[in-house]
């Protein structure tokens, strides 16, 4: 008999998430599966319902209705455990304005007990060009500059699940360079990514698929490569409207 490949299960896995808030009905009826080794795209305009479904898979907002397991912890039930296994970036903030790019890392090298950190911490610095303000407090930082280190930080750790809200946005092509880097290193060492955004372009270079998300209900499950080019264009903005 020949062997047979072990079934893992979904690193992620949404059966009919809902969230309200007061009156608003934020994500209505979202299903998906993320696999170990795969990055998918969040796509949708502003307002979609992208953002809240990050923060449910982060275990930062509990779900009102639906079934959410993320490096296979229910969010419901084990949002800790759910928080240990996952690299967040947020959409906003994130970040200590009174500490340093070195000190957050510090920090969550103790949280995690993490050894031999220093030298990936050092690595990613350079390779987000935060190097030189490795030791200058984040309140004086630009824009990109917080969204590189929110990216940096979700990363370092290596987790299970890698999910980036918005890692592209204001950010400089060096920034978007290494932002790809990392989505790549993660799907190389098995985590599932989720990377949420409205611009399509990065969506595809660095997703394999995507779902788009409209006014909070899920439109379209796609491949990367039917989003590309002129037709993938049309096809978005269809979805869209
Ligand atoms: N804490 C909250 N209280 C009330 N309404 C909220 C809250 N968070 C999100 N919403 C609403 O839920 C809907 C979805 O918002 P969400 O931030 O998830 O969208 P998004 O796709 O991430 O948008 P963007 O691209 O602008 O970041 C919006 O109508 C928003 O106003």
């Amino acid at each position: 008999m020949g062997s047979v490949t072990p079934h893992l299960p979904p690193a992620v896995v949404v059966r009919d998430l809902h969230v309200r808030f007061g009156s608003v009905d934020a994500v209505s009826g979202v299903d998906l599966e993320a696999q170990a080794g795969q990055a998918t795209a969040l796509l949708g305009r502003n307002g979609a319902g992208k953002s809240t479904t990050m923060r449910v898979l982060a275990g930062v907002v509990p779900p009102t209705s639906g079934t959410v397991l993320v490096a296979g912890r229910d969010v419901r039930e084990d949002p800790m455990g759910v928080k240990r296994r996952v690299g967040y970036c947020p959409d906003v903030g994130g970040l200590v304005p009174r500490a340093t790019p070195w000190e957050h890392l510090q920090l969550a090298a103790r949280l995690r007990r993490m050894d031999g950190w220093e030298q990936r911490a050092r690595l990613l610095l350079e390779r987000f060009d935060l190097g030189g303000v490795a030791h200058r407090v984040t309140s004086g930082f630009s824009h990109g500059m917080g969204r590189r280190m929110s990216v940096l930080l979700a990363a370092f750790h290596e987790p299970e699940v890698l999910l980036l809200d918005e890692p592209f946005d204001g950010v400089d092509p060096l920034g978007v360079e290494a932002t790809l880097e990392v989505v790549s290193d993660a799907r190389a060492r098995g985590a599932a990514v989720l990377v949420s955004t409205h611009l399509r372009e990065l969506a595809i270079e660095a997703c394999g698929a995507a779902l788009v998300l409209r006014a909070g209900h899920p439109v379209a499950t796609l491949e990367a490569a039917e989003l590309v080019g002129e037709d993938g264009a049309g096809v978005y903005r269809s979805l869209l409207d």
